[in-house]
């Protein structure tokens, strides 16, 4: 599903990612921890083609991010990955229901079935016709997710997605996104900052000094 082969990353003369090699099997789960700055944003941002390594390469599903132009690697992000940040980076002009139907939309997914099931999994039934400006910041993170898993990628990347949110609906809101990708099989990687989590997934990744211990 996913090789990274010998990533490098460099800011300026700091190197951020230095020599980074990782393969995940399609719906294989882990965690992906390390100190703050060690460079694991960086590492998602280049896993799902939203910038470019100084060296070495990501396949995604047999496809190479750097053969591919800016359109093929838009199209790849789309049709293979799903993306959920700190921040839930919802569409604020757009009601819970558009959100959610947006990514899969794009994809050219959509399934209104789906999308009604993942509403009422996640506790958003009721919220449909609502702004994201309307809702407690669970309820929001809770609607990222559901975008993301409405597309029904192959891969999920996701970076400290409770981290906006206090300890308890952390958890819950956690409980549901493992539960979910479980069931619809796919790949996650979750960057987290809490051992407690990263604890959760049957493998744990570590950046130290721009490599994988
Ligand atoms: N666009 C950029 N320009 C220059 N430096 C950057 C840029 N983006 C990130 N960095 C630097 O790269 C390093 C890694 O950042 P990154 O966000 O990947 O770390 P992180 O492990 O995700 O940290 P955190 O846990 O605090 O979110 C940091 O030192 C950061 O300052």
């Amino acid at each position: 599903m996913l090789d990274v082969q010998n990533l490098t990353k460099r800011y300026g003369a700091l190197t951020i990612l230095d020599g980074v090699s990782l393969t995940l099997g399609a719906g294989e789960t882990m965690a992906l921890v390390g100190e703050s700055g060690s460079g694991k944003s960086t590492l998602l941002h280049l896993i799902a083609g939203l910038d470019a390594p100084d060296a070495g390469r990501v396949v995604l599903d047999g496809r190479e991010l750097a053969a591919l132009d800016d359109a093929g690697r838009a199209a790849a992000r789309r049709d293979l990955v799903g993306l959920v940040f700190q921040q839930f980076n919802l569409v604020q002009s757009l009601t819970v229901a558009q959100n959610i139907a947006l990514q899969a939309r794009l994809a050219g997914r959509h399934d209104a079935g789906r999308a009604a099931r993942l509403s009422e999994r996640l506790g958003l039934t009721g919220l449909e016709a609502r702004f994201p400006e309307q809702l407690s910041g669970g309820q929001q993170q809770r609607v990222a997710i559901a975008r993301a898993l409405a597309a029904a990628p192959p891969l999920l990347l996701a970076d400290e997605p409770t981290g906006n949110l206090d300890e308890a609906t952390g958890d819950r809101v956690m409980d549901l996104l493992l539960e979910l990708v479980a069931e619809a099989g796919m790949a996650l990687i979750l960057v987290t900052h809490s051992p407690r989590l990263a604890g959760r997934l049957r493998r744990v990744e570590r950046l130290h000094a721009g490599r994988l211990e």
